[in-house]
């Protein structure tokens, strides 16, 4: 066809309330009961074939009731990954030959399945897999998952119209020319949305892809594939292979043609990975694109002008939403003292013991568990550790309890120490530590809290004084890459709040933005001479 196509213009998914009574609501009640009555079988998907991998078996559960498993996955042998890093490479010339505009169709059509007929699906199955509410599901699984496949192409569309200057007589142009060699996503367990969009978003670029879940979000990635599928994803683009990763990154890391990571989770495992790439990198044909989004110590600093109301919501949402379990986790908060003896000490911890967390099937509940063993294990050592310290004072919950489901109570705890690792160590649970001080430190507070931890993803201030504002935003400039003011830390909208951020928090290259996608495209400059010269010498040379 001979036009220049305009993709869509994108607008966020409306997110559904599944408030009592509402035809929504009695739809993914259904399909969550539909879909824990079976034990699934959560296969690889590779060159478009689903198999079993023939490394170990893993159960994947709910976390809020541990002993009913979902479904049966198997960690991905060498034999397997190579069968993955083969397909992908057997496919780029196909993907990369067809235009963007059918790329771009076949994630436009996942985007409308997903915003109708597959919606209870993924719901459902994040709900269930991974101890998600139904609000916090569907913000994740449908809204953002959504939004992330219809605004990537839209802003891949803009990045391909990105095209240098012409002069008379010569017309240059750029080729967007897919990586050349495969790209490795990884994916974290607490997002349906970031494991979905960083296979999806280098497919869309034309690069062909081995995705690698989170074996605790196996569920809803299984589902995402079969969501791929549907909306016409040839074989071969993006392949899925499960477990733990371990023999992947022996396969994919040492490959020569591997293009790029895309990565998503903590900072250890980033590192690790980055490391491996250095230690490879004589083996590869070009340098790896290293993409990579991990942990954070998110802050919420108040002023004594700050809205006291609008604070404590921010704490409740930002800390103890998804137990915690969000990058964006409001983890740390600097209170002045007259707002937290003013009242707010007493009325944070009441409403944090109020907060229901159980079987997320109970619509009632306001959350879930903590993912895994190994997750309740690390928060259990944490509390341990936090009520042996002199300088903590548990104000609200510091209990757990794995007998049923992997649950940790939302915990509030004072702590007088500003150095403490309550505000240094990312737990990725329900834990908020409280730093208060005389009001008049306010701005060696704010000094303090920018460097004490290592990362730099999300924080907040909250202040009505506008000089306030002004002063801690330009001093908490390098803190986040992510930075609210008066709202809590979490909820970034894609299209709204592209969302990252640096020092040990990752590269910052904002999913479900063009900063992400360009990463995935290495540009060919084509100057094409109408008229060229045929004579070598200059004019100065008379
Ligand atoms: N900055 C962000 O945008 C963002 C978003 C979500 C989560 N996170 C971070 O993710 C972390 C929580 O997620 P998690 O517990 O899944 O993280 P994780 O690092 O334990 O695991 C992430 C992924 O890496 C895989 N993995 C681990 N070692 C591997 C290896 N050697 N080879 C291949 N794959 C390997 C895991 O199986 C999983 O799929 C937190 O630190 C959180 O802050 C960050
Ligand atoms: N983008 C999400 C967090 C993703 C990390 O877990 C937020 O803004 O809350």
């Amino acid at each position: 066809m001979d036009a220049v196509f305009t993709t869509p213009e994108p607008r966020n998914e409306p997110v559904r309330d599944y408030a009592p009574g509402s035809p929504e609501r009695d739809s993914l009640q259904r399909r969550l009961t539909e879909l824990a009555a079976d034990k699934a079988e959560l296969t690889m998907t590779i060159g478009g074939e689903q198999r079993m991998g023939a490394g170990d078996a893993i159960d994947v559960v709910q976390p809020h009731r541990h002993r009913h498993v979902l479904g049966v996955t198997h960690n991905a042998s060498n034999a397997d990954a190579q069968a993955a890093v083969t397909a992908a490479k057997a496919a780029a010339p196909m993907w990369r030959s067809l235009s963007y505009e059918d790329r771009a169709a076949i994630f436009l059509r996942a985007a409308d399945l997903l915003a109708g007929p597959w919606r209870d699906t993924l719901n459902a199955a994040t709900m269930l897999g991974q101890s998600k509410t139904s609000y916090q599901a569907e913000i994740d699984a449908a809204c953002e998952l959504i939004d992330f496949l219809r605004f990537n192409v839209k802003f891949g569309q803009d990045l391909l119209s990105d095209q240098p200057r012409s002069t008379n007589g010569v017309w240059n142009r750029f080729d967007h020319r897919p990586l050349e060699g495969f790209v490795y996503a990884i994916t974290p367990f607490n997002f349906t949305a970031i494991a979905g969009n960083l296979p999806s978003a280098p497919a869309l670029m034309g690069n062909t892809v081995v995705w690698k879940p989170s074996p605790t979000q196996q569920f809803a990635a299984h589902f995402t594939m079969r969501l791929f599928e549907a909306a016409g994803l040839p074989p071969g683009v993006i392949n899925m292979v499960t477990g733990d990763g371990l023999a992947v990154s022996e396969v994919a890391l040492a490959d020569p043609d591997l293009a790029g990571i895309h990565f998503t989770g903590s900072t250890p495992t980033f590192r690790h990975l980055w490391h491996e790439v250095g230690t490879n990198l004589d083996r590869y044909r070009g340098y790896p694109r290293l993409v990579g989004e991990t942990g954070g110590k998110d802050f919420v600093i108040a002023h004594s002008s700050a809205d006291v109301d609008a604070l404590h919501t921010a704490l409740i949402r930002g800390a103890f939403e998804y137990q915690g379990q969000k990058c964006s986790a409001a983890s740390r908060a600097y209170i002045p003292r007259s707002i937290w003896e003013g009242g707010l000490r007493d009325r944070l911890a009441a409403t944090a013991d109020s907060l229901t967390y159980g079987d997320v099937t109970d619509f009632g509940n306001f959350g879930g568990a903590v993912i895994d063993a190994r997750a309740f294990a690390k928060h259990a050592g944490a509390l341990d550790r936090i009520k042996n310290s002199a300088n903590c004072t548990v104000l609200a919950g510091g209990t757990a309890d794995d007998s049923e489901g992997w649950f940790v109570r939302p915990t509030v705890v004072e702590a007088s120490d500003p150095t403490h690792e309550v505000f240094t160590t990312e737990y990725f649970g329900p834990i908020l530590g409280v730093y208060v001080f005389d009001d008049a430190r306010f701005d060696e507070v704010v000094t303090q809290a920018e460097g004490i931890a290592p990362y730099a993803l999300t924080g907040s201030i909250f202040a009505n004084d506008r000089r306030i504002v002004d002063q801690a935003s330009a001093a908490l400039r390098y803190a986040a890459g992510n930075f609210y003011i008066n709202d809590k830390p979490t909820g970034a909208v894609v299209g709204q709040q592209p969302f990252g951020g640096a020092r040990a928090s990752g590269t910052n290259d904002k999913a479900g933005s063009w900063h992400n996608l360009i990463r995935w495209t290495s540009p060919r400059t084509i100057k094409e001479t109408f008229v060229p010269p045929t004579d070598h010498r200059y004019p100065h040379m008379g």
